[in-house]
C-alpha cells in the first residue's frame, strides 16, 4: 500500500495565515456601501498548514464561508488581512504530464459547467486547448483523463445525454487533465443520489491515491468528509473559523464496509460534536 510520503510527492503545500475575508454590503443599486460601513464578515482569521499530498475535508454549515475560502486559496478572490499561499515544491524527476508541465491547481464546483455543443471529449479537453497544446496532444489527454474517471466509452456523446453522475466525471476529466498539484472540490456530489456520490467518492480516493496530488474538498455532509478525508478541518457559522482540526484515525483503504463499523461511527460522532460546538 502507498505510505502518505509517496503520495504526497506530486502535491503542493497551502498555507492560510490570519486570513480575514469582508464583502461590502450594496445598496439598492449594487453599490458599495461607504468606506466605514461594516461588511458582511465571511471569514475571520483562519490559520491552516496543509501538507503536500494531503486530502483535507473542510466541513461546515451552509453559508459559512466554505466556497469563499476555496475561492481564496484558488486565487479567485483576495483576502482583506492575512495571505492564502500555495506553495509549489518541484516535483521530483521533473515530472510532466501530458500537455506539459503540472499545472498548479484545478476547481471542480457543485455543477458540472459543461458546454452543451462540444462533445464530452471536446469538454475534457478544453483546458488543453486554452493552453494551446496541439489537437492530437490534447485529444490523447482528453482520452486518457476519461478513462480514469470511468468514461472511455462516452468520449463523442454530448453532455444533454448524458446522467448528472456522467456529467460530474466529466467535469473531473477536464479537471484532471492538467495532472494538478492541488485539486480543490466545492460539494462536487452534493446534487447527486446517493448510490452515484459514494462511488465518485470512492473514485476521487483512488484518483488521489494514485495521483498524489493534495485535495481540498468542501462539503456539508460529515460522513462525506469522514469518508474521503485523512483531516478535517471544521468550520464555524458565519464567520468562518476553526474551530476543530482533526486527523481522522481509519485505514488508508476505504471501502463501504467503513461506513458501519464502530471506528468509522466514532469519527463521524467527533465531527458532529465539533459542528455543534461551533454553533451549527
Ligand atoms: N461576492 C460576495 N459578495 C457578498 N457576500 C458574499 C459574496 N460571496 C459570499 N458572500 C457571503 O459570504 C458568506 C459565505 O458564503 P460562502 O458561499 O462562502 O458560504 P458556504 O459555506 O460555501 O455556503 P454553502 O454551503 O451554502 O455553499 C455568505 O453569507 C454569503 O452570502
Amino acid at each position: 500500500m502507498q505510505t502518505n510520503r509517496a503520495r504526497a510527492s506530486g502535491g503542493v503545500r497551502v498555507r492560510l495565515t490570519g486570513v480575514r475575508r469582508v464583502f461590502p454590503v450594496l445598496d439598492d443599486a449594487g453599490r458599495a456601501a461607504r468606506d466605514g460601513a461594516p461588511g458582511v464578515i465571511a471569514i475571520d482569521g483562519i490559520d491552516l498548514d496543509i501538507a503536500p499530498g494531503a486530502f483535507v475535508a473542510l466541513l461546515g454549515p451552509s453559508g459559512c464561508g466554505k466556497s469563499t475560502l476555496l475561492r481564496l486559496v484558488a486565487g479567485l478572490d483576495r483576502a482583506d488581512a492575512g495571505a492564502a499561499v500555495v506553495e509549489a515544491e518541484e516535483a521530483p524527476g521533473g515530472e510532466r504530464g501530458a500537455g506539459g508541465a503540472r499545472a498548479p491547481l484545478a476547481y471542480v464546483f457543485q455543477d458540472a459547467h459543461l458546454l452543451p455543443w462540444r462533445s464530452v471529449l471536446e469538454n475534457a479537453a478544453l483546458p488543453l486547448e486554452l493552453a494551446g497544446a496541439p489537437l492530437d496532444e490534447r485529444r490523447a489527454a482528453a482520452r486518457a483523463a476519461l478513462v480514469q474517471v470511468g468514461l472511455a466509452d462516452a468520449g463523442a456523446r454530448y453532455p444533454a445525454e448524458l446522467s448528472g453522475g456522467m456529467r460530474m466525471r466529466v467535469s473531473l476529466a477536464r479537471a484532471l487533465i492538467t495532472r494538478p498539484r492541488l485539486l480543490l472540490l466545492d460539494e462536487p456530489f452534493a446534487a447527486l443520489d446517493e448510490l452515484t456520490r459514494s462511488r465518485l467518492d470512492d473514485e476521487l480516493r483512488a484518483l488521489w491515491a494514485e495521483l498524489g496530488m493534495t485535495v481540498l474538498f468542501v462539503t456539508h455532509s460529515i460522513t462525506e468528509a469522514a469518508y474521503l478525508a485523512e483531516r478535517a478541518v471544521v468550520l464555524s457559522p458565519r464567520p468562518a473559523r476553526v474551530v476543530a482540526d482533526r486527523t481522522l484515525s481509519l485505514p488508508d483503504q476505504r471501502t463501504a464496509a467503513l461506513r458501519t463499523e464502530p471506528a468509522f461511527a466514532r469519527e463521524v460522532r467527533a465531527l458532529q460534536e465539533a459542528l455543534e460546538s461551533g454553533g451549527a
